[in-house]
């Protein structure tokens, strides 16, 4: 059996090879030729699946892709061709949710508010938005939500329309990139919702691109208006709109899922839906294969004060190094992609363990935990 598998994808020769032949690839450079007597392909968001990609493809019966998004994937080309298809649901939810607070906690400090006097809006309340949830929950920040194809069934939660979301203070977008139907989120973000917005409100985009209208966001920001920005995808990936990157507050490389486990565990989903598919069961684990974090925990003197939690949060994840790294790199040659292909080992903040010491009752440190902290065994 030939597998194909991305090389930005952790542990895949690994747990691939236990099935075949297994080659890497560099995903966004991937020809129709490579595919020629290839079995399964194992990909991530940088690759196209399309009827051009596949005119080679005489023996492909899989597709994986370990990642949360599937906008770049034609699936009912892949069903008319009766090639398999599997996402990683999930996989780095947690990721993209540490990455929004590790942001927050920079911005509160650059303009000096206080989170718990601020309202986020959580755009698309999914895996990586129930996670914003509970984060927001540990420290106190208050929430809207709005999600028009959850909303109707959810008779616990209460959700806004996007009009009221965007009176919040501060709004995250948490959808997939959509063109089609009732609430596509294509643009979603344009010239017209941008100039609603009150001055001040922060945006951050850690979903793709083409939710916000680039062009439009450069406009109002370069008139003036004060929106501080957070941007982990662009439109047009990899090659980002030079222009806006200075009036940007973070940049990133699309790199908010990019922790060590949020990749890795992309990999293991598509692994083991690869083993369903040959009709095997799975042999390797990824516990086996992820190293111990150089930060193991932190043993609190103290019950955490909010100044605590920021620099524990920092302490595991701050996302001001991807940002000076992106300033310093992106716009040149094949930037962007290095950042992502080399991008330093990040992890989660479940990585890390928080104990205390006597003076600190658990119920202190209950918080942290739901956070994305580890409590000790
Ligand atoms: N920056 C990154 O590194 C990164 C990492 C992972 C995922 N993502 C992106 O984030 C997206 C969301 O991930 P997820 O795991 O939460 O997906 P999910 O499918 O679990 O949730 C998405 C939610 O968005 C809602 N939604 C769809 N259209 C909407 C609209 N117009 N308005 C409001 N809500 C809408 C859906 O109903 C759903 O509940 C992915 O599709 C992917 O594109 C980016
Ligand atoms: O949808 C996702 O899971 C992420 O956006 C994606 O994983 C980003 O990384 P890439 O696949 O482009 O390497």
């Amino acid at each position: 059996m030939r597998i194909l598998v991305d090389e930005n994808m952790p542990y895949a020769r690994q747990l691939f090879s236990e099935f075949g032949q297994v080659e890497a690839i560099s995903g966004r450079d991937l020809t129709p030729s490579k595919l020629k007597d290839v079995d399964g392909l194992m990909i991530r968001s940088v690759t196209k699946v399309n009827e051009a990609l596949l005119t080679e493809a005489n023996k492909l019966s899989f597709v994986g892709s370990a990642t949360i998004g599937t906008d770049h994937v034609d699936k009912s080309l892949l069903m008319s061709r009766d090639i398999s298809f599997v996402n990683a649901p999930g996989c780095n939810a947690h990721s993209v949710a540490d990455y929004l607070i590790s942001a927050l906690f920079v911005l509160a400090q650059q303009h000096q508010f206080n989170l718990r006097d601020k309202t986020v809006a959580i755009i698309g309340v999914g895996n990586i938005g129930t996670r914003v949830i509970d984060k927001c929950e540990a420290l106190g920040i208050n929430y809207l939500l709005c999600d028009p194809f959850k909303a109707p069934a959810d008779a616990f939660r209460q959700y806004v329309s996007l009009e009221e979301a965007a009176r919040a203070d501060i709004i995250t977008f948490h959808v997939p990139l959509t063109r089609d139907g009732q609430y596509p989120t294509f643009h979603m973000v344009d010239e017209a919702f941008l100039s609603a917005l009150n001055p001040g409100t922060v945006l951050v985009n850690a979903s793709r691109g083409e939710v916000i209208d680039n062009k439009a966001l450069y406009h109002v920001l370069s008139q003036g208006k004060q929106l501080p920005t957070v941007l982990d995808v662009w439109e047009n990936e990899p090659h980002v709109m030079a222009e806006l990157l200075p009036l940007v507050e973070l940049a990133t490389a699309h790199i908010a899922g990019y922790s060590l486990e949020g990749k890795a565990r992309g990999t293991e989903m598509i692994y083991q839906a690869f083993a369903d598919h040959c009709g095997r069961r799975v042999s390797q684990h990824l516990e086996d294969f992820l190293p111990h974090p150089e930060i193991a925990g932190f043993n609190l003197g103290q019950p955490p004060t909010p100044e605590i939690v920021q620099r524990l949060v920092h302490a595991v994840y701050d996302v001001r190094r991807d940002d000076k790294l992106f300033r310093e790199h992106a716009l040149a040659g094949k930037g962007f992609d290095w950042l992502r292909r080399f991008y330093p080992e990040r992890r989660e903040l479940s990585s890390a363990v928080i104990t205390g010491n006597p003076s600190v009752t658990s119920l202190q440190l209950a918080p942290l935990y739901q956070l994305g902290f580890s409590r000790p065994d």
